[in-house]
């Protein structure tokens, strides 16, 4: 099951050129605002014909420019979520269910239970959407796209809405969806810590091009690629939960290493992922001691990347996976990083921010 999509199309002073494959899992778009994303999705949809290009879902067409096909919307057996989650005021969540299910070709009372209990939206059931909060408004919109049986889901920043808590609430429902489900999905971010919990796959799109296509740690630990600036720029490794410990700290082993992050909410044994933002992370070419940080990650430069001011990317690879580190080019030079250098990477326990932390998909 893959969606494979390839796109030509001219706005005055935009022009789209791109193809990328999104594998089964969920494959985010990643890039800055005006780099497309939206084009892509609304292209996928069917909700605009583009210039050229192909785009099959399963090897079903839906799109070609060619052959003259441009399959209607509602053919196309997507489930669409939005940033706004549109459901109808005048139903009730149940019918707003229901209403998906409608152009489902079957299914049963046994989906909607499944789907109901995944999204833990049991309780709202009888209620309108005017009396949901934003939050439990998004976990019915997926509810309803889930139960029309898409043989995959478009979600186009179903977030942005949101604040910073509503956020948090409803990750973990994506999650779900991307492990449970067993629908691909296609979703769009400019927001790398989303990006970094969700993702099974990145396409970096700019200026209506692919940046680069590939897994989350991939794209997200490639210092060439930082679709929506240096700021946003961090790898993401993989860990086992480890242990939680009296004094409010989780342990993880990444790969042998002990991590040590503020509580995590999870079972001991749980795969977790984690994203390490490059601006939180400090190097030092001889183990520090009598540092407050906990975290010290053995490891060697594999790249020092200058950026446009004094600003330098060092990639580093250690046994984790490769971590980004961003400091200044003075600092750089200070400590003669290049590649081979042996380091150590020093990331303090509190600055890996908690929504940057989830689980790792199977
Ligand atoms: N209907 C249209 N007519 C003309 N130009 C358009 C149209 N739709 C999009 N564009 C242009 O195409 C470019 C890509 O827009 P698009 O909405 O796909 O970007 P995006 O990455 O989704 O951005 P955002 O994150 O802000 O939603 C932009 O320069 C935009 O102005």
């Amino acid at each position: 099951m893959s969606l494979s999509v390839r796109l030509r199309h001219d706005f005055p002073g935009f022009a789209m050129d791109l193809a990328f494959e999104a594998p089964p899992g969920v494959t985010v778009l990643f890039g800055r605002s005006g780099s497309g994303k939206s084009t892509v999705m609304r292209a996928v949809a069917g909700l605009m014909r583009p210039d050229g290009g192909r785009v099959a879902l399963e090897g079903r067409t839906l799109f070609d420019g060619d052959r003259r096909i441009h399959l209607p919307p509602h053919r196309r057996r997507l489930g669409v979520i939005f940033q706004e989650a549109r459901l109808f005021p005048h139903l009730s969540v149940a019918e707003n269910l229901r209403y998906g299910a409608r152009f489902a070709p079957r299914g049963g009372a046994e989906d909607t239970a499944r789907v109901v209990e995944m999204l833990g939206i049991g309780a709202l059931l009888g209620r309108r959407p005017g009396a949901l909060s934003g939050g439990e408004k998004a976990r019915v919109a997926i509810g309803r796209a889930l139960l029309s049986r898409p043989r995959m889901i478009l979600a186009d920043e179903p977030l942005a809405a949101l604040d910073a808590p509503r956020k948090a609430e409803i990750l973990p429902y994506f999650e779900r969806l991307r492990d449970e489900a067993g629908v691909p999905v296609l979703y769009v971010s400019h927001a790398a810590e989303e990006v970094a919990r969700l993702a099974t796959t990145v396409v970096a799109l700019e200026n209506g091009r692919v940046l680069r296509q590939g897994s989350a740690a991939e794209v997200l630990g490639d210092a060439r690629v930082m679709p929506t600036g240096v700021r946003s720029a961090g790898a993401v490794i993989e860990a086992v939960l480890h242990a939680h410990h009296p004094d409010g700290l989780s342990e993880l082993d990444a790969a042998g290493i002990a991590l040590f992050l503020p509580c995590i909410d999870r079972a001991p044994g749980a795969r977790i992922r984690l994203r390490i933002a490059a601006q939180d992370v400090m190097l030092a070419t001889a183990r520090p001691q009598d540092i407050s940080a906990l975290n010290l990650l053995p490891g060697t430069v594999a790249a020092v990347l200058p950026g446009q001011g004094p600003g330098a990317m060092v990639t580093v690879d250690t046994a984790a996976g490769r971590i980004l580190a961003r400091i200044t080019g003075r600092s750089a030079r200070a400590l003669g990083l290049a590649p081979g250098v042996p380091v150590w990477a020093v990331i303090k326990s509190v600055a890996v921010a908690p929504g940057g932390i989830g689980v790792s998909p199977p």
